[in-house]
């Protein structure tokens, strides 16, 4: 289907009737001379052939011209030519008085023949040339002007009219020409458009429609041209026809609307209709209709419109302060956390301001106030990122209010770029971290204080000390540090359990941080420790110290509970040499132990003589790290003698340590050592498993009525070692010795540190069935109570009784009050330390059933032990005493 803009048909132009023109002329003229020659039979002169001749030619190539019009033969130059041939031709023959012609209509018709090929000024000047040859051909055979001035107006005129009428037929032409050339190209067009064009007669019947409405909507264009009416769907109907009214009802009006219309196939396709109305032209006559298929952009746009409102929801869901903004710093996006926290209520209150817009200090309107200097400090930072580029993440910022933190925020930053590249704005995340962040400054307080006194703990005191040791070179501060000790503490929980415990020492950290001035810093560094730092000279710090002793002269009383407390201070100054926390503290611990050995309840302060004793405990602590396993450690056997006949009836197992270092180290040295380092576990598994291993050869080689019995000295960190029990069974096993045949001795004042959890675990040995003894009995602090249940054999009187016996009343007392309880108990015992014959007279009167000491012998190596059991030889009892 065509548009019908431009009827098609044949157009004739100037140079097309020129070609028959020309013909029917020279024919004209040569029927004329031919018709003359044969009525007057003229005679034939030469000139009138050649005129037959030339007009003959020009017929015949008018005549070829005519029946081949493909052929070029209207170039000017031959044109011209052939107007000379033909002009001569007629004035020759005008001229001949044997053929005479009337000449004017010829020249008349050469004029308006060749005006219809030639154009512009060549045109009138050929009309003009004619004009005038037909002119003087009149003059030349005595045509006055009376004949020949007419004649000369008409050639002119029929030359003019003819160049005229050629002009516009050339116009039309070209006219017609573009008007086809038009509608060719339209049609292309509407051809290959994707978009539908349709006109219809204001009835809306379809009279044009492109191919595109079959893509569009499946039907042809003959179909839509027969009225065909796809469906409008329901919802769009009243709304289109209301358009297409009003687009109806004014020349000129235009309408766009988007409706549904049903495809051919049944499902509904989304159109962009456009109509303008042209009824008024008589050109189109109707109304014009473009139509574009948008139902990919619709379904685009309700696919964005779904993002975006899952964007939205996502972004008003979460917790965070998320915002964006655009290049210059001004609010895009702003989720419903950011507007809540400031007291906005929706997006669009927000869009465009910048963050020094936002409710200042007075808080106005009720909402969040922002300090200016907050405002102004946000701002700064989010156009930072948005000009440098670069994210910021996790920042931690606080809201200060009143000089106070009020919230942390950790934030993060971006830039945003648009497609070129270039910055456009940047999006933040800032987050409420407030209550981790507490949680967080709990965690790191409770890391670095203690739960129960609130005071700092022993991390915190180191991390202190470490701030205040400066690097090597540089004189260190005045700091003194007092390590305080309280003793025999872990009586007090024993025996009024932990939550007295407990409360007491919430009291001692109480009167401590009381007594002293707020600089000095008190941290809680273990069970009963305390260590103090002051930036006190030493005077000063003895005096602090004394003062803190005094404090736990008033008892502390807990409900009705009336609890002694006493403690131990070491106070050491921080000197160029230490170069860690801990050797300060090593030093004042060392004071503190140094206070603790010479009575308790005192103060001693770190000085020359405790540091070489201290080096030489670290030292010696090193040494006996290897002395197991260098074999530097041996064992002597002291004989323990029944007192009612003299016989030998077991040994005491000591330690000997013989150091290639520091040569025979006495256990009352090294022992203590052992039993700070841990070393005490290995050691005394070791000598247990060596003397039973000695025991069983020796009941083997010397099998008696009563087996002879061996004391093992077992020190309390052994006994809490959570192997030992398990250890010492299975070195009973191994060595398959009489269980009943070893004694492990605990001393006093060490069971009854802890005389619960000793009962526990003295109770688990005697189930292996070994006997148990009390050493170094009556220089402890035993409670009847506690010694009742604790399941031992043996009382171990201490030696420091047996020293006065014979010589001080106090003393023999002492021991008869032993003996005494002993056999209320029914315990046996021994007296240590026996060195004289008056001794054995004094115990043996006192009931005292076995006696050990340098009167019978010293610790001797196992085979001198063995010859003592080989002999079996009783011990004079009256004799003085011999080593
Ligand atoms: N003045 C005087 N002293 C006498 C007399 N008779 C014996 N002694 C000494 O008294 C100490 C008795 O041992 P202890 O009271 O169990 O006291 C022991 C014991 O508590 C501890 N000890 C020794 N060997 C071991 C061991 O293998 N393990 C553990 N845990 N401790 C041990 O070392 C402490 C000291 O042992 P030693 O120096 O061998 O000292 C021994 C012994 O040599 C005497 O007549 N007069």
């Amino acid at each position: 289907m065509k548009l019908p803009l431009v009827r098609a048909g044949g157009a004739y132009t100037g140079p097309e009737i020129f070609r028959l023109a020309s013909l029917f002329l020279y024919a004209s003229l040569l029927l004329e001379i031919c018709l003359l020659w044969w009525m007057d039979k003229p005679g034939s002169t030469r000139s009138v052939k050649v005129s037959l001749f030339v007009v003959a030619a020009l017929a015949v190539v008018a005549l070829i011209r005519f029946a081949r019009p493909g052929l070029h033969l209207l170039g000017r130059r031959h044109v011209l030519l052939e107007l000379l041939a033909a002009g001569a031709a007629i004035g020759m023959l005008s001229l001949q008085s044997q053929l005479p012609i009337a000449p004017l209509p010829w020249w008349i018709g050469l004029a308006s023949v060749f005006a219809l090929e030639l154009q512009g000024s060549l045109a009138l000047a050929v009309i003009l040339a004619v004009a005038v040859a037909g002119a003087l051909t009149s003059v030349a055979t005595g045509g006055q002007p009376e004949d020949w001035l007419p004649g000369f107006f008409v050639t002119l005129f029929a030359g003019l009219l003819s160049a005229s009428l050629s002009k516009a037929m050339a116009a039309n032409q070209a006219s017609l020409e573009q008007a086809l050339m038009n509608e060719r190209r339209f049609n292309v067009i509407a051809r290959a458009a994707r978009h539908v064009f349709m006109i219809t007669d204001r009835r809306f019947r379809t009279t044009y429609i492109n191919p595109a409405i079959t893509d569009v909507l499946g039907y042809s264009e003959q179909e839509m041209l027969a009225g065909a009416a796809p469906a409008i769907h329901p919802e769009d109907l009243p709304r289109r026809n209301a358009n297409l009214q009003l687009l109806r009802r004014k020349a000129g009006a235009s309408l766009s609307m988007k409706l549904r219309i049903r495809h051919r196939e049944g499902h509904w396709v989304w159109l962009e209709i456009r109509g303008y109305n042209m009824l008024h032209d008589p050109a189109i006559g109707g109304l014009v209709f473009s139509i574009e298929d948008i139902s990919a952009r619709v379904e685009a746009e309700r696919k964005l419109t779904e993002e975006h409102a899952l964007l939205r929801t996502v972004l008003d869901l979460n917790p965070s302060m998320i915002y964006a903004k655009d290049s210059n710093g001004r609010f895009t996006i702003t989720n419903a956390s950011f507007q809540k926290h400031y007291g906005y209520a929706s997006d669009a209150e927000l869009h465009g301001k910048t963050t020094e817009e936002l409710p200042g200090a007075g808080g106005e309107d009720g909402r969040h106030p922002v300090l200016p200097e907050t405002a102004r400090r946000m701002h700064l930072q989010d156009m930072h990122v948005i000009r440098s580029g670069v994210a910021v993440e996790n920042l931690e910022v606080q809201d200060m209010r009143d000089g106070e933190v009020e919230r942390w925020y950790r934030t993060f930053k971006y830039p945003l770029r648009d497609s070129s590249g270039a910055a456009s704005g940047m999006l933040a995340i800032v987050r409420d971290v407030t209550d981790s962040k507490e949680y967080e400054m709990r965690l790191e307080h409770l890391a670095m204080h203690d739960s129960l006194t609130g005071l700092p703990n022993r991390r915190f005191m180191l991390k202190m000390i470490a701030d205040l040791i400066l690097p090597e070179g540089v004189p260190p501060p005045q700091i003194a540090v007092l390590y305080f000790d309280l003793d025999f503490f872990k009586s007090v929980n024993d025996t009024h359990g932990h939550d007295t415990g407990d409360r007491c020492l919430m009291e001692v950290a109480r009167r401590i941080r009381y007594e002293l001035p707020p600089e000095d810093m008190v941290s809680r560094f273990g069970g009963d420790e305390f260590v103090i730092l002051t930036h006190a000279g030493m005077d000063a710090a003895r005096e602090r110290a004394s003062r803190l002793l005094s404090a736990l002269d008033r008892p502390v009383v807990i409900d009705d509970i009336v609890v002694k407390l006493h403690g131990s201070i070491g106070i050491a100054k921080l000197l160029p040499s230490h170069r860690t926390p801990s050797e300060l503290i090593r030093d004042a611990d060392a004071a503190m132990y140094q206070a603790k050995e010479r009575g308790r309840n005192r103060v001693e302060a770190f000085n020359a003589e405790l540091q070489v004793w201290a080096t030489r405990r670290a030292q010696m602590d090193v040494a006996l790290r290897f002395a197991l396993e260098r074999k530097e450690l041996t064992l002597v056997y002291q004989p323990q003698v029944a007192l009612a006949d003299g016989r030998l009836c077991g040994f005491e197992l000591l330690l000997r340590w013989n150091s290639p270092q520091y040569g025979e180290i006495k256990p009352d040295d090294f022992i203590p050592i052992a039993e700070r380092s841990g070393m005490v576990v290995p050691i005394g598994l070791w000598a247990l498993e060596q003397a039973c291993i000695q025991l069983k050869k020796w009941h083997q080689a010397y099998p008696r009525q009563t087996p002879v019995t061996l004391g093992v000295n077992v020190s309390m960190r052994q006994l809490m070692h959570s192997s030992f029990i398990g250890e010492v069974a299975q070195i009973l096993v191994r060595t398959g010795v009489a269980a009943n045949c070893i004694e492990l001795e605990l001393t006093e004042s060490s069971a009854m540190a802890n005389p619960q959890q000793t009962i526990e675990n003295l109770s688990r040995l005697k189930s292996l069935g070994v006997r148990l003894a009390l050493d170094d009995f009556g220089t402890g602090y035993s409670s009847l109570a506690y010694l009742q249940r604790l399941p031992i054999d043996v009382l171990k009187i201490d030696r420091a009784f047996a020293r006065g016996l014979g010589l001080d009343n106090n003393d023999a007392g002492i021991v008869q009050m032993i003996l005494t309880l002993a056999q209320l108990l029914d315990l046996d015992t021994i007296a240590e330390g026996v060195e004289t014959a008056e001794q054995i007279t004094v115990l043996r009167r006192l009931g005292c059933r076995m006696g050990q000491g340098y009167f019978f012998s010293a610790g001797v190596p196992a085979a001198q032990a063995e010859r003592l059991l080989a002999a079996d030889q009783p011990y004079p009892l009256s004799l003085t005493a011999h080593a």
